[in-house]
């Protein structure tokens, strides 16, 4: 198609974000607990809580964060799928200009500079792409509704369309199993017995899930049987837990730290699988790698197998493709106009009370 006739399309990419630096734990931390889609008070109780419980984490952070070299590699990693998936929507030549942005919910770039940005390249619509294949309140959900109000505070006014979750989509599926058979096999090659798969995600408080009837959980179990699907081993030993636990609420389980120990008892070898982070970070490369392998080590559990996350497999970043082409078929099909679209319009290939898809008129 020739250039001129054809319209700019922004794909936003989201997600939470990483300190660049040791000076950025603290305000990282505190823009994280000042968000009402983490601690839900009213102001000034949200500030001043979020205050003091950033002060409070703010050493063991320092602490996990001085493993990386005092950053997160987050961004890094996010720009390599930007690159990788930009490349893969214009070499498709769909009759758009494809561009890929990155916005961060707690740390650099943050969405009011990428909204700016988007409205200087002059896009024409944009695509909502949350990089949590799982939806859920505390995250895409959180990014989605910062995106909206840096838009109306950057004048950005052309239509968008949201991909809500994507937690069986082929390609994050396919990619996923990928790197669990490579670490199965590793595992299986040490001749200690069968190993038992740990699907490991990033926990949240059980009230979120009960209160805001968040999906998260139940697509987490969706991607784990997903994969599972996938791998087809007999008799394969597997399970879902959760990690990553702050503060003093009751958070879901099983926790990933229990699962470790009760492995250690079992004495069976453990291949742990990350399946709601698409790409490395802290609570991949210290909690995993460094904090529970140690209590692996010190359970004398007999192999300690840590699967790495899809970050920009190539099946991955035409699962992402797919969901980009969904998102606006999809809405298309469906004749959302541009001004709904904007800011109603959501796809969702789950079933799940997602309040925006479910109820196409309700206010956000
Ligand atoms: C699926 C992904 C994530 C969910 C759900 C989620 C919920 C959630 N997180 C916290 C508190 C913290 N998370 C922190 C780091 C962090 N969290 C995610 C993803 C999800 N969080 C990522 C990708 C990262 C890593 C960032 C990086 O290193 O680049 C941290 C900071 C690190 C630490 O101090 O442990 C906190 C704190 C809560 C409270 C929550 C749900 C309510
Ligand atoms: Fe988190
Ligand atoms: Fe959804």
């Amino acid at each position: 198609m020739p250039d001129q006739v054809r319209k700019k399309r922004a794909i936003i990419l989201f997600n939470l974000g990483g300190p660049d630096g040791p000076e950025a734990v603290k305000p990282f931390l505190f823009n994280l607990f000042n968000d009402p889609a983490i601690i839900s008070l009213p102001n000034p109780f949200r500030f001043l809580l979020a205050k003091l419980i950033s002060s409070r984490r703010e050493p063991v952070a320092q602490e996990i964060y001085a493993h990386l070299g005092g950053k997160s590699p987050l961004l890094e990693l996010t720009q390599d799928q930007a690159n990788a998936l930009e490349t893969s929507l214009n070499d498709l030549d769909d009759g758009f200009d494809n561009r890929c942005f990155i916005a961060m919910r707690y740390w650099k770039p943050f969405a009011d500079e990428t909204a700016r940005a988007v409205k200087a390249w002059g896009a024409d619509e944009m695509i909502l792409l949350p990089l949590y294949p799982q939806f859920s309140t505390t995250t895409s959900g959180s990014s989605v509704k910062d995106w909206k109000r840096a838009c109306r505070d950057a004048g950005l006014t052309v239509p968008m369309k949201t991909a809500c979750c994507y937690p069986t989509n082929a390609g994050f599926v396919n990619a996923t199993a990928d790197m669990v058979r490579e670490g199965y096999e590793k595992a299986q090659a040490e001749n200690k017995g069968a190993p038992r798969l740990l699907f490991s995600a990033h926990g949240v408080p059980k009230a979120v899930i009960t209160k805001r009837n968040d999906p998260y959980q139940s697509q987490i179990e969706k991607s784990a049987q997903a994969v599972v699907d996938q791998l087809a081993i007999p008799g394969l030993d597997w399970l879902v837990s959760y990690q990553s636990r702050v503060g003093p609420m009751e958070w879901i389980g099983p926790s990933t730290e229990d699962e470790i120990k009760r492995a250690g008892q079992d004495g069976v070898p453990l291949v742990i699988v990350p399946i709601a982070f698409v790409t490395e970070h802290s609570e991949t490369l210290v909690e995993l790698d460094i904090e529970y392998r140690e209590i692996a080590d010190h359970l004398n559990i007999p192999v300690y197998e840590r699967v790495r996350t899809v970050c920009s497999h190539p099946k991955f970043i035409a699962g992402l493709v797919n969901v980009i082409h969904d998102t606006q078929t999809a809405l298309d099909a469906h004749g959302v106009d541009s001004d709904s679209a904007q800011t109603r319009g959501w796809w969702c290939p789950d079933d799940h009370v997602c309040a925006t898809a479910k109820q196409p008129g309700a206010a956000q």
